[in-house]
């Protein structure tokens, strides 16, 4: 995918890139909107080796996305701004003239741990910064993680387990006899006490997964009741449908936003003068 529309003003924009583990995820900024968001696969080195000889962002554009069709206005060599939790991808990508890694100190955010995924803490600030803090952020991603701040925008911590995809492909791959199952395959839950090897599979992670989220929104809640909650991550929409089956209330009381670290980077990005949701 690519942006299909392009902007008129081109003062002010700037591309966002948040390198995850699965995928690269794309955001083009024109000042504090966002203006188109999309993912895309890694790309292989020797693409992102060109990137150093762009002119403008036509040229990058074009690059990355060598079949899309072109833009009809050359915009500028405009700035790309990096959150990545992939190191050696961090490297290659800052052959782009322009790029700007944002970095876990750049965050307001108090109480970080050095290690803190990036990814973790802009979705966090994010979400805070738009819909108030305490702040619960669930991200569905190739690794599952709940991270948390408190009214002071203190981090409270969370936790990190493999997420869906994970999950399923590792008991495909390490095992003797278990199957790969395909997550895409089963819209609807699958029956809890399973007779088939793969729906027991597929039972297995579901149910431990909607569990453990439940638990974690319980204990948080707990913690702090007005605390809000919100999902984002790949598997987002398909842990929703499950929610909505098993614990409607649990479902209905998410704040549901797949962008919410390019929230966090427009806060970064646009100093302290963005307020509320675009
Ligand atoms: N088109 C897709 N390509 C890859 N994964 C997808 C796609 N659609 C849904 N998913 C699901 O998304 C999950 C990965 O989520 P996501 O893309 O948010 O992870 P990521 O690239 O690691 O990003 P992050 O590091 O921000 O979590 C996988 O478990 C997969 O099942
Ligand atoms: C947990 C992941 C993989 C989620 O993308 C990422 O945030 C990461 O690599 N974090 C570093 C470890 C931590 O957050 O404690
Ligand atoms: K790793």
């Amino acid at each position: 995918m690519k942006p299909h529309k392009h902007p008129e003003h081109t003062d002010n924009i700037w591309l966002a890139l948040e390198i995850g583990n699965s995928r690269l995820h794309w955001a083009l900024f024109v000042g504090e909107t966002l203006y188109s968001a999309w993912d895309t696969d890694h790309l292989p080195e020797s693409v992102i080796q060109q990137l150093a000889e762009c002119q403008t962002l036509n040229d990058l554009l074009e690059k990355i996305f060598p079949q899309g069709e072109s833009l009809t206005n050359t915009l500028p060599l405009c700035p790309l701004f990096i959150a990545s939790v992939v190191p050696s991808q961090t490297a290659i990508w800052q052959i782009y003239p322009n790029t700007h890694v944002i970095t876990l100190n750049q965050l307001p955010l108090t109480g970080v741990y050095p290690t803190l995924g990036i990814d973790r803490a802009l979705a966090l600030w994010g979400a805070g910064k738009t819909w108030g803090f305490p702040m619960l952020v669930i991200d569905a991603g190739t690794a599952l993680t709940f991270t948390a701040a408190d009214a002071n925008e203190f981090l409270v911590g969370g936790a990190i387990l493999p997420g869906l995809g994970l999950q399923f492909a590792t008991l495909g791959q390490q095992t003797g006899q278990l199957p790969l199952v395909e997550m895409q395959n089963f819209p609807s839950l699958p029956p809890r006490f399973a007779l088939n090897t793969t729906e027991a599979i597929q039972s297995g992670v579901i149910y431990t997964i909607l569990a453990g989220i439940k638990d974690f929104v319980e204990a948080w809640l707990q913690l702090f009741p007005n605390g809000k909650i919100a999902i984002k991550g790949g598997d987002r929409t398909l842990l929703l449908n499950y929610l909505q089956v098993l614990h409607p209330e649990i479902a209905d009381s998410l704040i549901v936003e797949p962008n919410l670290i390019f929230w966090g980077m427009r806060e970064i990005v646009m100093g302290d003068s963005t307020d509320g949701k675009q």
